[in-house]
């Protein structure tokens, strides 16, 4: 049986795929490359197009035998979700929905989802558990939210089994450098900052400096993108077993301030980050930091890499090496 992967050429979806195919599992993958890049993908049948294509759902779930979906395509922009609020009710919420008609219609009943800690808000308890309120600040979580509800439905309507994975802060990338996180434009924080190591970017905004945090900047919990990988096949292994619907965090359940993101790429890069103070950054919540106990206790995860300075030397070798990313240069390069 194979694996319908969407947004698999994207960051956190192309590691997961070259993860499961090297686990041997047969891997379909359909991204819209609105974000993704098809060099990201190796070793699984490709299909270009959108959630919303019925005919092109219909066709993938006919020709290949699918027993289930990780469906991480998606709007994920934070700042972006609050200027464009109805971008990402039409892509996520609408999307999805488009994509569970067509897994219902094909019967397939095993879905693992992309959720995240933005369904949280500013949480009540530090360390967040699963059952901590979810009060999102952005449109974004609220969306994956709204997901998160579209699936309870339809496992109580239609038999759907999902695995809701709020994972924190992504970052890392494949030990091999063989793919990598590239975002055109970039926001995310530590791939901005390492661009200002490679000489491309001048300095980084620190987004808020009178948080209630020990430093004032924000918190967040940085997780490596192959141990988030692993919890996806892990995920999926319990869904083939279980047939049970599922919520997990997946975190390392430590916090770093933007100020100690930035001294840890400074450590690891030995080149000097200029950084400045901003305003806060909208929909942002002053601190996000996971218990993943549940996922350690059921799906058996252990992450392995728990030091960030580890993680950003990951991310710092797939950046050394592939200084403009996924282009020509890059592919020639890496192959
Ligand atoms: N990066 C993080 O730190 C993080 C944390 C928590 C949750 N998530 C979630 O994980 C998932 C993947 O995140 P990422 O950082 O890899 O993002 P990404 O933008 O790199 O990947 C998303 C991929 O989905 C594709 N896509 C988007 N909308 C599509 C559509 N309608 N049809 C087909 N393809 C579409 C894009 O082209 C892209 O390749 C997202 O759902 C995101 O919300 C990410
Ligand atoms: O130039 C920058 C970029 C970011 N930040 C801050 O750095 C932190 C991390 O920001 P970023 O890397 O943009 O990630 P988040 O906004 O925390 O969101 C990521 O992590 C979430 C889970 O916590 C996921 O759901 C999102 O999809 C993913 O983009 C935040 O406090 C930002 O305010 C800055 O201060 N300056």
């Amino acid at each position: 049986m194979a694996i319908l992967v969407t947004g698999g050429a994207g960051y956190i979806g192309s590691h997961t795929v070259l993860y499961l195919n090297g686990l041997g599992e047969e891997v379909i993958v359909l991204d819209s490359l609105k974000k993704g890049h098809r060099e990201a993908v190796r070793n699984a049948a490709f299909y270009q197009g959108e959630l919303k294509d019925g005919d092109l759902l219909n066709e993938i779930f006919t020709t290949h035998q699918i027993d289930a979906v990780i469906h991480f395509a998606a709007d994920s922009l934070v700042g972006e979700s609050v200027e464009q609020p109805l971008q990402y009710y039409e892509n996520n919420v609408i999307g999805t929905y488009h994509l569970v008609k067509k897994m219902v219609e094909h019967q397939v009943k095993k879905i693992v989802f992309s959720s995240t800690a933005a369904v949280y808000g500013n949480p009540v308890n530090v360390p967040i558990k699963e059952e901590d309120p979810t009060v999102p600040t952005n449109p974004y979580g609220e969306t994956k939210l709204a997901i998160e509800k579209m699936l309870k439905w339809a496992d109580d309507a239609y038999g759907l089994k999902s695995v809701c994975l709020r994972y924190f802060n992504a970052a890392g990338a494949d030990l091999e450098g063989r793919i990598g996180e590239d975002h055109t434009p970039e926001s995310h924080l530590i791939p901005i900052i390492l661009q200002i190591a490679l000489g491309q970017r001048e300095q980084v905004s620190i987004f808020g400096n009178d948080y209630p945090t020990p430093d004032g900047s924000c918190v967040r919990d940085y997780i490596h993108v192959m141990d988030l990988a692993d919890a996806h096949y892990l995920a999926l292994k319990r869904l083939r077993a279980k047939e049970e619907s599922s919520t997990y965090n997946l975190g390392n359940g430590t916090g770093y301030s933007v100020k100690e993101v930035i001294k840890a790429c400074l450590k690891v890069t030995g080149e000097n980050i200029k950084a400045v103070s901003a305003p806060r950054r909208a929909g942002d919540p002053a601190i996000l930091v996971a218990s993943s106990e549940k996922a350690k206790k059921e799906l058996g995860w252990i992450p392995q890499y728990h030091e960030l300075e580890q993680i950003v030397a990951h991310a710092w070798k797939w950046h050394q090496n592939n200084p403009s990313g996924y282009n020509a240069e890059t592919i020639i390069k890496n192959i």
